[in-house]
């Protein structure tokens, strides 16, 4: 070591003066954090096989028995807590039951939570009660977004928060960075290393991601009373090891429905490396297992599709209210202005569909277009149900008033999502791969399928179920899908589907021509001033060539005459 390095330590307050005839030489410290990674995990399944050495806090001989021996998990026949808080009214009975089986565990107990049925809602009352009745909680996850979802909720629900959230800054919420370490505003105030050293062992919940773990000092905190682990089913066993060798009891939730641990590589995953330990344990145990099934999330016609595709019916709308919501449009008129002025014939006003209230699932289907895939190596798009699904976000936005916050366009290809970065909707309407819709929902989801062609080649994506039924069900009351018919016709995983929306009518075959119709929808609202609007009319009155004896023009002349009646000519 130099005699010339400055070191900046967490432990403010006792620097010793630097001294500034030593010039500072900067040093920079590169973190692997892949390597870091699974040197972790290695380490966390080493530990479950070493023999058990306190003094070296090696081994773990307990997890072994339950999760390698799959030895049965032991409940308690009353609570292992006495005195509940909550209010039992704000519970359905699914979530009592999952409190009741958690607070009954001795080993551990596994709550499936379907989308959008109370999960977080159920971890963060639970964690409380646990620690109204002077439990100690290790609350971890897959990702730093679900840590902060419940950490949120904790902040509302406990007075006073004994919190710790570890973790890098930049990945954690703004409203939970207070309870990190090193934020500005942090409630965890050190002087020295005692003080550093307390907040690990006197906090009574620490909250941070599997890979996370790594950060907190084994030395200083070695027990837990209760682990809950949330994203249960998309950690790999490895790294779910490393969080649960802190705790006497653990907790997890999942859906092994949804997504599983990703794994790339073909041998890893033969040999199984993408079973997540909650698959294991409710496959091995089911009566470990409490099921979350009234969901408060998606309409009626959104999670029949769900059902009709993985859940069997199981799923049930939580309230009349949530099967029954619809998307608002608030300024649905200004689309039959557009229209009118525009001279757009009835049989090509497709728009009108997405814009109807009541239809909250529907499939446009663009064999007629044709919209057909571009491939280019690795990489296929389809720019012209992209340029579709562009007209659908500005029609539904600067035309009908929706708020873009309450959309999210989705795609199984990264290729395709580029269409939309350009956007200017895209800093405010959320664009991401299925995957990266895992957990989120929005009140209109479009989702473009991508493929389309001559050979009705669907790729392996679409063929993943899991995947598939993540991307059905984050939509609240619309669900607007861009497809080939003709394609996802073939697909052994889309046949139930198919049938479904065929028998309720839900797919809108799109005439050929629908991308030219509204693709000027925004300039022309946007010209406010109306004698602008009467000078567009008159440079190009028909953009769209019909006979004369058609019916549309008779139509149109009916349009012209309403506007310039309107108008005052
Ligand atoms: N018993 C209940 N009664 C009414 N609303 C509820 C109830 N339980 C949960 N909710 C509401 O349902 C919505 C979804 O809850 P939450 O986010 O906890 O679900 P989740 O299962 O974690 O969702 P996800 O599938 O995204 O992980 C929230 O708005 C929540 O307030």
């Amino acid at each position: 070591m130099t005699t010339n390095q400055v070191f900046q330590t967490v432990l403010n307050g006792k620097l010793p003066p630097i001294d500034d005839s030593v010039k500072a030489k900067k040093y920079r410290i590169d973190k692997d954090d892949m390597f870091h990674g699974f040197a972790l995990a290695r380490y966390n399944l080493l530990n479950l096989f070493l023999p058990e050495d306190e003094e070296a806090q090696v081994g773990d001989s307990r997890r072994r028995k339950m999760i390698v021996e799959l030895q049965k998990p032991r409940f308690t026949k009353t609570s292992l807590i006495s005195r509940y808080s909550f209010d039992e009214n704000k519970f359905n009975g699914d979530q009592l039951s999952a409190f009741d089986k958690c607070l009954k565990a001795q080993d551990y107990a596994l709550i499936l939570g379907m989308p959008g049925t109370g999960k977080t809602t159920v971890i963060a009352s639970l964690i409380k009660e646990m620690v109204l009745n002077g439990n100690t909680v290790l609350l971890s996850s897959y990702t730093h977004s679900a840590v902060d979802n419940i950490v949120e909720k904790l902040i509302d629900l406990i007075p006073d928060l004994s919190l710790l959230r570890v973790g890098s800054s930049n990945s954690i919420s703004a409203k939970v960075k207070k309870y990190t370490l090193y934020s500005e505003d942090t409630i965890h105030k050190m002087e020295t290393k005692e003080d550093f050293d307390r907040v690990f062992v006197d906090t009574q919940i620490i909250a941070t991601t599997c890979m996370g773990i790594k950060e907190i000092p084994y030395a200083n905190r070695e027990r837990f009373d209760y682990c809950i682990i949330d994203e249960a089913s998309q950690v790999s066993m490895p790294f779910c090891l490393g969080p649960l060798a802190f705790a006497d009891k653990f907790i997890l939730v999942g859906d092994h429905y949804q997504l599983p641990p990703l794994i790339i590589n073909p041998e890893a995953r033969a040999g199984g490396l993408d079973m997540s330990l909650f698959k294991i344990l409710s496959d091995a145990h089911p009566e470990s297992v409490v099921e979350l099934t009234h969901q408060y999330r998606m309409c009626a016609d959104v999670m029949l599709l769900s059902n009709t595709l993985i859940y069997d019916g199981r799923l049930k709308c939580g309230s009349d209210k949530v099967a029954n919501q619809v998307l608002r449009i608030p300024h649905s008129q200004q689309l039959e202005t557009f229209t009118m002025m525009e001279h757009i014939p009835n049989d090509l006003q497709w728009m009108n569909t997405v814009f109807e209230e009541t239809n909250r699932v529907i499939f446009l289907n663009h064999d007629n277009l044709p919209a057909n895939e571009v491939v280019n190596g690795e990489k296929v798009d389809n720019p012209i149900e992209a340029e579709l699904i562009i007209q659908i976000v500005n029609a539904l936005t600067k035309c009908g008033g929706v708020d873009p916050t309450s959309i999210g366009v989705m795609s199984f290809y990264r290729a395709q999502l580029r269409h939309f970065y350009r956007q200017t909707f895209a800093h405010i309407v959320e664009i991401l791969t299925a995957d990266q819709y895992q957990g989120r929902d929005k009140d209109c989801i479009i989702i473009s399928l991508v493929r389309s062609n001559d050979t009705n080649n669907a790729g392996d994506l679409l063929k993943e179920w899991r995947r598939v039924n993540v991307a059905m069900t984050r939509a609240k009351s619309k669900l607007i899908i861009l497809g080939s018919k003709k394609l996802m016709s073939t697909v052994p995983q889309f046949e139930g589907f198919m049938k479904l929306i065929q028998k309720k009518n839900w797919i809108y075959d799109l005439p050929p021509g629908s991308d030219k119709v509204y693709e000027n929808l925004v300039d022309t609202l946007s010209t406010t001033q109306a004698t602008q609007k009467t000078q567009r009319l008159q440079k190009s009155p028909n953009r769209f060539k019909l006979k004369p004896s058609s019916q549309a023009v008779q139509q149109k002349m009916l349009s012209k005459n309403v506007i310039d009646h309107a108008m005052g000519n």
